[in-house]
C-alpha cells in the first residue's frame, strides 16, 4: 500500500447513524464478531472504516496494529469514552487522564496492585472468598454463579483492595445502578437509565466523600497511618497535595466499575468451558487438590501457592481469548496518523478489537477450539489482549488473576457443581453476561 491510501469502508449508511444500528444490534446478541467485524474483515481486510455514533471510525485488527495503537497512547491517540461513562465515572478518573497526571495516579494504584501489595492481599482474599461461600453457597442446592461472582468481586475490591467496609445489601444495588447507565445514551430525563444512574452516582459520592474525609482527618491527626490499602495510599497522596479529593472519589468508583463485570464474566465463562470440557476439568481439579493436601485445616493459601496454579491460569486465558469480557476499546487520533500505508485523519476514532486478533488463526491455530494448553508456551506480544496493552494496560490485571485463581481453588476443592442450562445464551448490555445468570447445581464434597 502506498502512503495516504484511502481506508476501505463498508456501507457508510445515513450521515450521522452510519453503521451504529447494525453495530448495536450485533452487540446486544453477543455477535459482534460474527455479524459485524468478521464480514467486514473478510471483505476489506484487517483495517477498515465505518461510522459509529456520528464518528468516522477505523477498526484495526491484528498484533501489529494492536502494538502500534496501544503503545502510541498519548503520542498519536488518546482513549475515548462515551459522554455517559465520563459523567458517571467522573472527569477525574484514570481513564480520562493523560501524560503526567495519568502516570501519577497509575503509580499510586500500582503501589497496591503490584507484587508486594498483592502478597499481603492473598490471606484477606482467601477469607473473603470462604466467607462468601459460607454465606451464599452453604445449604443451597442451586445458585446463580454470575450473581455470586459479581457480589464477591464487589466485596473484594471494596474491602480487600480499598479497606472500605460497606453495607453490601444497599451499596451493591446502588453501584449496579450506576453501571447500568455507563454506556447508555446520555439523556438526563426522568425514567432513563442515565438519569437513575446519575442519582445513584450522587448517593455514592456522598458515602465516599464522608469516608475519604474521615480517613484524611484520622491520618492527619496521627490516629491512622498507611495500612497497605488503596484508600489510605490515595488519601496519603491527597495529603501530600499530589491528587485532589475528586480524584480519590472518582477513582474508587472507576476501579469498582473496571473490576466488576469483567472479572465476574471471566470466572462464569471459565466454569462454562470447564463443564463442556471434562478432560480439562480433571486436570484443573488435580492441580487444586495437590495444593489442598499440603494445607492444614483452615490454613489460607499464600502467594507461593497461587504461583503454582498454572494450568488454571491457562484455562482462564483460553476462556478470555474466546470470550473476552471487553470486546475492544475506542481511541481518538490526536494527530494525522500514517499506518501501513493508510492515512487516518486527526479527530477520527480508532477501535481495536479483541476478537479480530483472538480469532485469527495466524496467532491461534484452530482458533475456535478450546485448548488451554496453547498457553503453556509464550504467546506473541499483542496477540492476546483481553487486558489491553501499552500505557493503558489493565491496572488490575494481577488482581483479576488472583481473584479468578483463589475463587476457583475454594469452589472446586469444596463443591461438586454442574450447569443447570448448558445452552444458556450470552447477551451484551453493554458488556457480555449469561442471560439467566448461569444457575449451577451445587453439593458440598464429602471430604469437606
Ligand atoms: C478479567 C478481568 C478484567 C479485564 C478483562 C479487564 C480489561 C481491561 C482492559 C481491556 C483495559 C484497557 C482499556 C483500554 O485500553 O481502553 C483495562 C483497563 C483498566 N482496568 Fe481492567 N480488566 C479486568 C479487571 C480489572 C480489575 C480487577 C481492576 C482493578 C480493580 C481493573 C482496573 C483497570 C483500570 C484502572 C484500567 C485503566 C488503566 C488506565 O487507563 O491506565 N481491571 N482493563
Amino acid at each position: 500500500q502506498k502512503t495516504g491510501t484511502k481506508i476501505p469502508s463498508g456501507q457508510m449508511g445515513f450521515p450521522w447513524i452510519g453503521e451504529t444500528i447494525g453495530f448495536y444490534r450485533a452487540q446486544r446478541k453477543n455477535q459482534l464478531f460474527e455479524s459485524f467485524f468478521q464480514p467486514r474483515i473478510k471483505k476489506h481486510g484487517k483495517i477498515f472504516k465505518t461510522k459509529l455514533m456520528g464518528s468516522p471510525t477505523v477498526v484495526v485488527n491484528g498484533a501489529t496494529a494492536n502494538k502500534f495503537f496501544m503503545s502510541n497512547e498519548f503520542k498519536l491517540v488518546v482513549s475515548s469514552w462515551p459522554t455517559s461513562s465520563v459523567e458517571l465515572m467522573g472527569k477525574n478518573c484514570i481513564m480520562e487522564k493523560q501524560g503526567d497526571s495519568h502516570r501519577c495516579l497509575r503509580g499510586v494504584i500500582a503501589s497496591i496492585l503490584g507484587p508486594t501489595g498483592l502478597q499481603t492481599m492473598v490471606p484477606r482474599m482467601c477469607r473473603s472468598v470462604q466467607k462468601h461461600l459460607v454465606e451464599n453457597w452453604e445449604n443451597r442446592g442451586e445458585i446463580s454463579l454470575h450473581r455470586s461472582t459479581k457480589t464477591l468481586t464487589f466485596t473484594i475490591v471494596l474491602e480487600c483492595l480499598f479497606g472500605i467496609s460497606v453495607d453490601l445489601d444497599t451499596m451493591f444495588g446502588v453501584f449496579e445502578n450506576v453501571l447500568e447507565g455507563v454506556l447508555a445514551a446520555p439523556v438526563n430525563l426522568p425514567g432513563t437509565k442515565f438519569s437513575s444512574a446519575k442519582k445513584a452516582r450522587a448517593k455514592i459520592q456522598n458515602v465516599l466523600v464522608d469516608e475519604v474525609r474521615r480517613k484524611k482527618e484520622a491520618m492527619e491527626g496521627g490516629r491512622e497511618e498507611e495500612d497497605g490499602m488503596l484508600l489510605s495510599s490515595l488519601v496519603a497522596a491527597l495529603i501530600r497535595g499530589e491528587i485532589t479529593e475528586d480524584e480519590v472519589v472518582d477513582n474508587i468508583v472507576l476501579l469498582v466499575f473496571a473490576a466488576h463485570d469483567t472479572t465476574s464474566y471471566a470466572i462464569t465463562m471459565m466454569f462454562k468451558m470447564l463443564a463442556n470440557h471434562p478432560d480439562c476439568y480433571t486436570l484443573l481439579l488435580k492441580e487444586h487438590e495437590d495444593i489442598a493436601v499440603t494445607k492444614r485445616p483452615g490454613e489460607d493459601l499464600t502467594l507461593e501457592d497461587v504461583k503454582k496454579i498454572e494450568y488454571t491460569w491457562q484455562v482462564a486465558r483460553e476462556t478470555m481469548r474466546l470470550c473476552p469480557p471487553i470486546f475492544g476499546s475506542f481511541r481518538k487520533a490526536i494527530a494525522e496518523i500514517e499506518f501501513e500505508g493508510f492515512t487516518i485523519p486527526k479527530g477520527w476514532k480508532v477501535l481495536w478489537t479483541t476478537y479480530g486478533t483472538h480469532y485469527d488463526e495466524e496467532y491461534f491455530p484452530d482458533p475456535m477450539s478450546f485448548n488451554p494448553s496453547r498457553f503453556a508456551d509464550p504467546v506473541q506480544a499483542y496477540a492476546f489482549i483481553p487486558f489491553g496493552g501499552g500505557p493503558r494496560l489493565c491496572a488490575g490485571y494481577q488482581l483479576a488473576k488472583l481473584i479468578i485463581l483463589v475463587f476457583t481453588h475454594y469452589v472446586v476443592t469444596r463443591y461438586d457443581w454442574s450447569l443447570v442450562d448448558p445452552d444458556e445464551p450470552v447477551v451484551m448490555d453493554p458488556l457480555p453476561f449469561p442471560s439467566k445468570g448461569m444457575p449451577i447445581k451445587i453439593s458440598p464434597k464429602h471430604n469437606y
